[in-house]
């Protein structure tokens, strides 16, 4: 049986209250001590049949520790900001992983590092490799190269679901929910992979059905989590847009992941449900799973993002903290660079929102360095090269 003394997520932090107290990770950044991440596995011993075999169930608990804010402040301010910069405490370490699709290098990343228990965004315009990237770790896709792995173990030649138990899973840009299940058993189908899966659990369903049980109860509770209780036995097609994103996200916990790999969870979403599912990304982090996700909002990446990757064309061109984006000429001309004539966003409001608030900016600042010089401003036909230090935009 699973030890229920054991942490998890949502038993040792409320999800919208502070976040848990740090049991002092980030004090201790030595690499050993902290990649401490442990997984408890509980033994049920079965007689299955005349042959009176053994076998063991394994039910994962992961010993997850969180960090405060300042923890993570303390963290991010001794990391350089450059591609592949070295982490204390890396979960996550990428070594010349590549992947071209025809003529096309959809990745090529020489050196990454994910800091454990903190929210990594992954920006970088369309076609950037930020997919493709997520599909080679979480092992959806196969590189020509490289190597990566999770606390250390390399992860390669892994399928999705021998991922997902180790500790890592990841959740879609188009959302991939079972529109003819209900919302209980599409929650229930993220257990699958990870306990009862083995062919001999089906000759012993008293082992069955009490697993069964285990991992209803556990999709009820993160149905409550995500406030989708109301809907456990409707099916899945009747959800919203952002319903669906909040059903993936508890499809996903069920494995008790201690990295969680969102692409996009905010696409489609409408602005109430927007904040609602920062909230539980946030939440997620302040009870100790780490999050990388991909998104293009420049104002959610400031939000919640405790340190920012940027990809173009296949490479990390850049690391930051997120206050700290704009200065990066590099970020600036990847976003410029060859997107020109890509659809400028705005937000309700009318502000400008992910490449067009970096476009913004830099025509912003180029308009001032002409008026400093007393220039005239239809002389501004270029952006130069070079922009004066961007500033923030105030939003
Ligand atoms: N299955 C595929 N077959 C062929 N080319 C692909 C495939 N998947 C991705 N690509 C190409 O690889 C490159 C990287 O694509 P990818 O979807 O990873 O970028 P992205 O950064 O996630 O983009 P977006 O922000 O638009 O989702 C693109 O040029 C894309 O066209």
């Amino acid at each position: 049986m699973p030890d229920d003394s054991t942490p998890r997520p949502g038993r040792h932090s409320a999800p919208d209250g502070d976040p848990a107290p740090s049991a002092g990770r980030a004090a201790s950044s030595e690499r050993g001590e902290a990649a401490a991440s442990v997984e408890v596995t509980a033994s049920v011993e079965v007689t299955a049949g005349p042959s009176s075999d053994t076998m063991t169930v394994r039910a994962t608990r992961r010993d997850l520790t969180a960090l405060s804010a300042s923890d993570r402040s303390r963290l991010f301010a001794g990391v350089t900001a450059e591609p592949g910069s070295p982490k204390p405490d890396p979960i996550i370490v990428v070594d010349n992983i590549s992947r071209t699709f025809g003529g096309i290098k959809a990745v090529q990343v020489d050196h990454l590092e994910v800091q454990r228990g903190a929210i990594t965004g992954l920006i970088g315009p369309n076609g950037a490799g930020k997919t493709t990237f997520f599909n080679l770790i979480t092992g959806f896709d196969k590189p020509d190269s490289g190597t990566w792995s999770l606390n250390g173990d390399p992860l390669g030649r892994m399928v999705p679901h021998q991922v997902a138990r180790r500790g890592m899973v990841r959740t879609f840009q188009l959302t991939k929910a079972l529109a003819k299940l209900t919302v209980l058993d599409n929650v229930r189908l993220g257990a699958a992979g990870q306990r009862g899966e083995h062919f001999l659990a089906a000759l012993a369903p008293w082992v069955w059905r009490k697993q069964e049980a285990e991992i209803t109860d556990r999709a009820h509770e993160l149905l409550r989590r995500f406030k989708l209780d109301a809907k456990a036995g409707d099916f899945a097609g009747s959800l919203s847009g952002g319903q669906r994103k909040l059903l993936e996200m508890a499809r996903a916990l069920m494995t008790d992941p201690e990295i969680v790999m969102l692409d996009e969870p905010m696409a489609g979403v409408n602005p109430a449900l927007t904040q609602s599912l920062l909230e539980h990304i946030k939440s997620l982090r302040d009870e100790g799973v780490t999050v990388v996700f991909v998104e293009h909002d420049m104002d959610v990446i400031r939000d919640i993002s405790d340190w920012v990757v940027v990809m173009a064309q296949g490479q990390v061109i850049a690391e930051s903290l997120p206050d700290r984006l704009g200065d990066n000429e590099a970020v600036v001309d990847a976003y410029l660079g060859g997107h020109h004539d890509q659809a400028l966003e705005f937000d309700d409001q009318g502000r400008p929102v992910g490449a067009t608030a970096v476009l913004a900016e830099k025509v912003e600042a180029a308009i001032e360095a002409t008026l400093e010089e007393g220039g005239d401003l239809s002389e501004v036909t270029e952006l130069p090269p070079s922009a004066p230090e961007t500033k923030e935009s105030g939003r």
